[in-house]
């Protein structure tokens, strides 16, 4: 289990990451960077976020055929970051080429850890069942795709706390379990549906938990993350 909650940095540019960042002084994160981030400034918010000795998640949500994938991947390799994913959608044969792309552009031989998104946390059943014709509970169409991330070489998968232990039990605990979705109790839910806090997070068994809105807009960004921090290590109720 990682200490640090990963902070989603869903900014539109550095001018705003920058400002969001330095109340945190020479604090050192785990960060998360998007598409909104990353699409709009690139490579350059990487170099920066490195300088300031933070860990990176580049999370692009990557689903293309195996080829596209295996070359983009190499090239997300090479800018030294921490995580990266895929849509486990995108099948075992995209994610094999994930994982090859990573291993060919790996810097100084330290690839980033793979992970494959299985159903988004956004996602409710019912939607799932109407919006892709899945006809399975949802908990069985993400541990599938768990099975799948598995066999295909990959290191883990993004799901919600909801299926992290069904997870644990079929691929291992050291199969990473990373998280979003995780809301306060007296907080809103916004766009996500499968949440959870993150006290229910580390007992259910997630390695890694994401949280964006909780702490991005709240009144004292410091203060919520660190609550946040406290619950998820078991020093807060
Ligand atoms: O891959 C992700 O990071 C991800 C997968 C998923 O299923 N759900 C999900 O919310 N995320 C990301 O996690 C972050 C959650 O942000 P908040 O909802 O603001 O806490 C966003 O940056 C999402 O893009």
């Amino acid at each position: 289990m990682e200490k640090e909650p990963i902070i989603a940095l869903d900014f539109p540019s550095w001018e705003q990451t920058e400002a969001f960042l330095k109340p945190f002084k020479q604090e050192q994160l785990y960060v998360k960077v998007g598409m909104e981030l990353y699409l709009q400034n690139g490579p350059f918010i990487i170099e920066r976020l490195k300088e300031m000795n933070h860990r990176i998640f580049l999370d692009l949500k990557l689903h293309d055929i195996p080829n596209t994938v295996k070359q983009a991947m190499k090239g997300l390799a090479a800018l030294g970051v921490d995580m990266v994913n895929v849509h486990a959608a995108g099948g075992v044969q995209m994610m094999k080429a994930a994982r090859e792309g990573l291993d060919e552009g790996a810097k100084d031989g330290k690839r980033p850890v793979l992970l494959a998104v299985t159903q988004l946390t956004s996602t409710s059943e019912e939607a799932m069942q109407e919006d892709q014709l899945i006809s399975v509970p949802l908990q069985e169409s993400v541990l599938h795709y768990a099975k799948k991330a598995k066999e295909a070489g990959c290191d883990g998968v993004v799901c919600s706390v909801l299926e992290a232990s069904i997870i644990c039990e079929a691929c291992g605990e050291d199969f990473y379990k990373v998280t979003p979705g995780i809301r306060l109790k007296d907080g809103s839910t916004d766009d996500q549906q499968r949440i959870a806090d993150p006290h229910e997070a580390r007992k259910m068994g997630s390695t890694m938990i994401v949280v964006g809105r909780p702490v991005t807009k709240a009144d004292d960004p410091v203060a919520s993350y660190h609550h946040v921090k406290a619950l998820w290590g078991g020093q807060a109720q």
